[in-house]
């Protein structure tokens, strides 16, 4: 068999570390890995087939660029006078959009670049909280903050409680003329007989709305201009990741066997040590703090795509070196059923110097002379090691570099995977039926002035 993938070349996945050869009777034996990769042969060539057959929109959005015009077109718009953009919204509609603005630094202080500090503040507000909520709300400043309110539903009770807080705390501002202004929406199109109650809302205030892709669900929506939108207000080139992502379609493309595809050999391997080894667990876990969202990306595409029928593996978000310290000894010695997946980006050289002299008064002379990315280097390659030596599947996966580019292609490798991965285990990886119950029982609660 063959070790090591690369997605149009911006990256290479190993999953050596997952194989009986390397760690042991705890990895895969290599009759149970070929077997289940000509298992998934078949969905792979039904994915080509969706490509050319133009059936599921994420594989072409990386050839769009009539929606990335009108998304800089509205947001250049939006930002006249701004200096804070807020941006609304769950789920789907927010975390890919940290995702990539992470890659400008976002969530991570003191880092940004002087283009950066010439920009907007970026703000997102996932999570419903009405203590949050007032605090935004409770400033002299509103009339220089820019809501962005996304739902592709339009229907999602937390994003509409904050549009229309937000809009009630606007209006009682006296702002209640540049409300067109101050908000953009989200979401898709009017469609005859379904209701969207964002949509209805914000066309009675004149608010701009620009339409959410038909065809992309929220948690594939990344590379739409539900993501992009973040994006471009953190000065990322959005083309590049198109670009990034294209990569990984094309080379889907031009695969002669699933061993070719590095997509296909992780949903192949996440599914064969599930069924095979007893895997319950998959951590993501990403050494660099600009990849920490998107492990928490990754953590609802998994879940939600392929927790279905009582199939799936429950994803954890974790990131390094800072896990080691918490998570790890769990990873390490507790249960057999986590599966790790580290994503290295090559630091050595990168950051400050350790000096020698104070690392040998602190007792660490083996810190002096490296840089501080040496160190990470160095613990993110041990890593896999100590995992083998334990007799615990990983997978790596190195990037040369983090940029746009290698951040659309990660993204789409991952979505690619997960679509895998679900027609692997025979459910569908765009519903997410069971979410439903919760939500009628909160809207009974409400009703019922609970
Ligand atoms: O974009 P929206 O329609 O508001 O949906 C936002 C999120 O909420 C739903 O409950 C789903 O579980 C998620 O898959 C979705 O991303």
């Amino acid at each position: 068999m063959r070790d090591g993938q690369h997605d149009g070349s911006k990256f290479h996945q190993s999953i050596g570390g997952c194989l009986e050869a390397t760690i042991g009777e705890h990895g895969l034996a290599p009759s149970a890995y070929a077997s289940w990769l000509s298992r998934i042969v078949p969905h792979v060539a039904a994915l080509k087939d969706d490509y050319r057959n133009s059936r599921l929109a994420l594989l072409r959005v990386a050839e769009e660029t009539a929606d990335i015009d009108a998304a800089e077109a509205a947001l250049a718009h939006l930002s006249e006078g701004a200096k804070t953009l807020v941006f609304f919204g769950t789920g789907g509609s927010s975390l890919g959009g940290q995702t990539l603005a992470q890659l400008a630094g976002w969530k991570i202080p003191g880092t940004a670049t002087e283009d950066q500090k010439s920009r907007p503040r970026t703000r997102f507000y996932d999570n419903l909280d009405g203590e949050t909520l007032a605090g935004v709300l409770n400033t002299p400043d509103l009339a220089e903050m820019r809501f962005i309110v996304t739902s592709k539903s339009g229907g999602t009770a937390e994003t509409l409680a904050q549009a229309i807080a937000t809009l009630s705390a606007v209006k009682a501002a006296g702002l209640e003329a540049q409300i067109p202004k101050l908000f953009l929406g989200i979401t898709e199109p009017e469609k005859s007989g379904k209701a969207n109650g964002l949509r209805t809302l914000f066309a009675q205030f004149g608010i701009p709305m620009l339409e959410h892709h038909t065809g992309v669900g929220g948690r594939f929506s990344c590379l739409t201009n539900v993501g992009l939108m973040p994006a471009m207000a953190r000065g990322i080139d959005v083309r590049a990741i198109r670009a990034g992502a294209k990569s990984v379609v094309d080379a889907l493309l031009a695969s002669d066997s699933a061993e070719d595809f590095a997509p296909a050999v992780g949903a192949t391997m996440a599914v064969a040590l599930s069924k095979e080894k007893g895997i319950k667990t998959l951590v993501m876990m990403p050494y660099a703090d600009r990849l920490s969202r998107l492990a928490a990306w990754f953590v609802q595409l998994w879940a939600e795509s392929l927790g279905k029928g009582g199939e799936g593996t429950t994803p954890i978000g974790a990131l390094g070196p800072l896990d080691q310290h918490s998570q790890l000894q769990l990873f390490m010695d507790g249960p057999r059923e986590h599966y790790l997946t580290i994503i290295r980006v090559a630091s050595e050289g990168v950051g400050p110097k350790v000096d020698s002299g104070l690392a040998e008064l602190a007792g660490a002379d083996m810190l002096g002379g490296h840089t501080i990315g040496d160190i990470v280097s160095a613990q993110s390659h041990a890593l896999p090691e100590a995992l083998a030596r334990a007799g615990r599947p990983v997978r790596t996966i190195d990037l040369a570099k983090l940029d746009e580019k290698t951040l659309g292609a990660l993204l789409m490798h991952f979505m690619i995977e997960t679509i895998l991965a679900g027609r692997l285990l025979g459910v569908d990886p765009f519903d997410q039926p069971a979410v439903e119950l919760a939500k009628v029982l909160t809207k009974e609660r409400l009703a019922k002035g609970a």
